[in-house]
């Protein structure tokens, strides 16, 4: 299996470094990494990844200002994503940092790690092993931050 990973350099973490760390506990699962300036070119590379460079899904790893200007770059990146998905009937899993989910960089930092991380596993899944992702189905997972858990009869 092969999976692409696009980030960008307006990302204040290192997400590409997380996503490729990640892989190493997999056998088997070959990489592609790009990075962008920002989120509004994550589309395009994800669909050149799929088309040009046999990639089986891609993880697009994001960062999203504070600012309402920001908030909108990542609605037109949210559309062009799903666009590309069904240009090329492949996943594009979008991991996406929010500036404004935490106060201090520290919680960034861990929030971060975990959801690339997790995000990684679950593209994993569902090309290789989707009932892993069924078993879960209804659970309430949550990536960056703890699980919220189902409700239950
Ligand atoms: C306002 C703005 N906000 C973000 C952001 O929150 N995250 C991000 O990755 N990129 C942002 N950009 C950059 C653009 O969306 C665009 O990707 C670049 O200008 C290059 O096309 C812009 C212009």
């Amino acid at each position: 299996m092969k999976i692409g990973i696009v980030d960008t350099t307006f990302s204040r973490i290192d997400m590409g470094r997380i996503a490729i760390d990640e892989l190493k506990n997999y056998a088997g699962v070959k990489y592609v990494r790009r990075t962008v300036p920002g989120i509004k070119d994550i589309p395009v590379e994800a669909k050149k990844l799929i088309e040009e460079e046999n990639c089986d899904i891609v993880v697009t790893l994001g960062w999203v200002g504070r600012a309402e200007k920001d908030a909108l770059s990542y609605i037109a990146l949210s559309v062009g994503k799903i666009i590309a998905e069904l240009m090329t009937n492949k996943h594009i899993i979008d991991v996406t940092i929010h500036e404004d989910e935490a106060e201090d960089e520290k919680t960034l930092l861990r929030v971060a790690e975990n959801r690339v991380r997790e995000h990684v596993r679950n593209a994993i899944d569902l090309v290789r092993n989707p009932e892993r992702l069924t078993k879960h189905a209804g659970t309430g997972q949550r990536q960056g931050y703890e699980d919220i858990g189902p409700i239950l009869k």
